[in-house]
């Protein structure tokens, strides 16, 4: 049997950094995907005592692991179909040797951290026994559009609908895709959650939560708020090619914060203000009760503002700031959007006037 799961990457208009400190924030699902295919195997089926495979297409990697080793260093695990337990550090110790005989190419180091949460959160579900996970993405990795999220989320549907846990015969068909109902989401978006923790280190939960349930979210303290949105905005992503790691960024503006932590609660304030007024625009606009010019306008400034208060924070870059000189020169406003360092900056492209 095979099972496939896709969930998307997505972009956050507002409120990144910020959001992992108490503070609102307001994200949107993007029409990119990962994809996970898990096929589970018998033992003795391929051919010897059975494997745990990831075959990671984009990168051209595969790994494997002995189900015999995967016993070895973290026991008889069952496999558990509730709700998730969190990594304890001697599970995270035990994965970690588990990796020490993986060969990673030296620039590809970073694929560590998704490994580490794949082994999590394949043997947490389905126990040691023998399976192969086929990857592919529409993401770039490491460039602030949730491709880790997407990873753990697409992960943790297949591996729960393959337990019988979720999505069995509950959602409704569209086009070939099967979607899952209110309460398996909910499941899916908590091991995925977990599987974050274990590539971010201290993940808001803003990238699983949108990359599970999509369309337009706004986020604070793990609530969740879907913002219905009519008349969309145009977003250009420019990808600036910087490589970053979203675990070192998220670190980095905790440290300032500890330094600072007046400075940085007022910064960390003055983004949630940001994000709540940005999302009431989003309603009221969908409600017809503020035009779209007018709309864009203060979208576009809230954008400007959160872009300033982002380089408070230490994570813009010289690659983001050469984005935002080259759209100023055509009176275009971007801002960075995932963790910064590098990787993707968003232009609202306005809509253009009819008069
Ligand atoms: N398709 C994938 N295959 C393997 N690992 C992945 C994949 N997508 C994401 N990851 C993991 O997530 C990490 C990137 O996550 P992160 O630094 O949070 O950036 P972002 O989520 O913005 O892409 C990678 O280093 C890797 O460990
Ligand atoms: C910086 C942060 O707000 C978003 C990180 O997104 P990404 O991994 O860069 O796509 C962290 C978080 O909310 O968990
Ligand atoms: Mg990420």
């Amino acid at each position: 049997m095979e099972v496939r799961a896709r969930a998307p990457g997505k972009i956050i208009l507002v409120g990144e950094h910020a959001v992992v400190h108490g503070s609102a924030a307001v994200a949107a699902a993007i029409d990119l995907y990962t994809t996970s295919s898990l096929s589970l195997l018998h033992e003795g089926e391929d051919g010897g005592a059975g494997a745990v495979e990831l075959d990671l297409r984009d990168s051209a990697l595969v790994f494997s692991w002995p189900c015999s080793s995967l016993r070895r260093a973290l026991g008889e695990v069952s496999g558990k179909a509730g709700a998730p337990t969190p990594c304890s550090p001697d599970e995270l110790a035990a994965i970690a040797k588990l990796m020490e005989g993986q060969e990673i190419p030296e620039a590809k180091i970073w694929l560590s951290a998704g490994l580490s949460a794949f082994l999590y959160l394949y043997t947490s579900i389905l126990g040691c026994r023998p399976g192969k996970v086929v990857v592919t993405s529409d993401l770039p990795i490491g460039a602030g559009l949730g491709s880790s999220a997407a990873f753990c989320v697409s992960m943790s549907g297949a591996l729960l609908t393959a337990a019988g846990t979720v999505g069995v015969g509950g959602g409704s068909g569209v086009e070939e895709w099967e979607l899952f109902g209110k309460d398996d989401l909910e499941l899916v978006n908590q091991w995925a959650f977990q599987g974050e923790k274990i590539i971010h280190g201290k993940p808001s939960g803003i990238d699983n939560s949108v990359s599970t349930f999509g369309s337009m979210i706004k986020f604070k303290k793990g609530e969740l708020t879907n913002l219905k949105s009519r008349n969309p905005v145009k977003m250009l992503i420019t990808d600036t090619r910087v490589g970053r790691n979203t675990k070192a960024l998220v670190a980095g503006v905790s440290e300032r914060a500890s330094r600072h932590p007046d400075a940085m609660a007022s910064v960390f304030h003055a983004v949630n203000s940001i994000s709540e007024e940005l999302s009431s625009i989003v309603e009221l606009a969908a409600e017809d009760e503020i035009a779209i010019t007018s709309k864009e306008d203060k979208l576009a400034e809230l954008m400007e503002m959160n872009q300033g208060l982002l380089q408070c924070m230490g994570v813009s870059h010289s690659s983001i700031e050469t984005v935002l000189q080259t759209t100023l020169k055509y009176s275009l406003v971007s801002k960075l959007t995932g963790a910064g360092g590098g990787g993707c900056v968003l232009t609202l492209i306005p809509t253009p006037s009819l008069t």
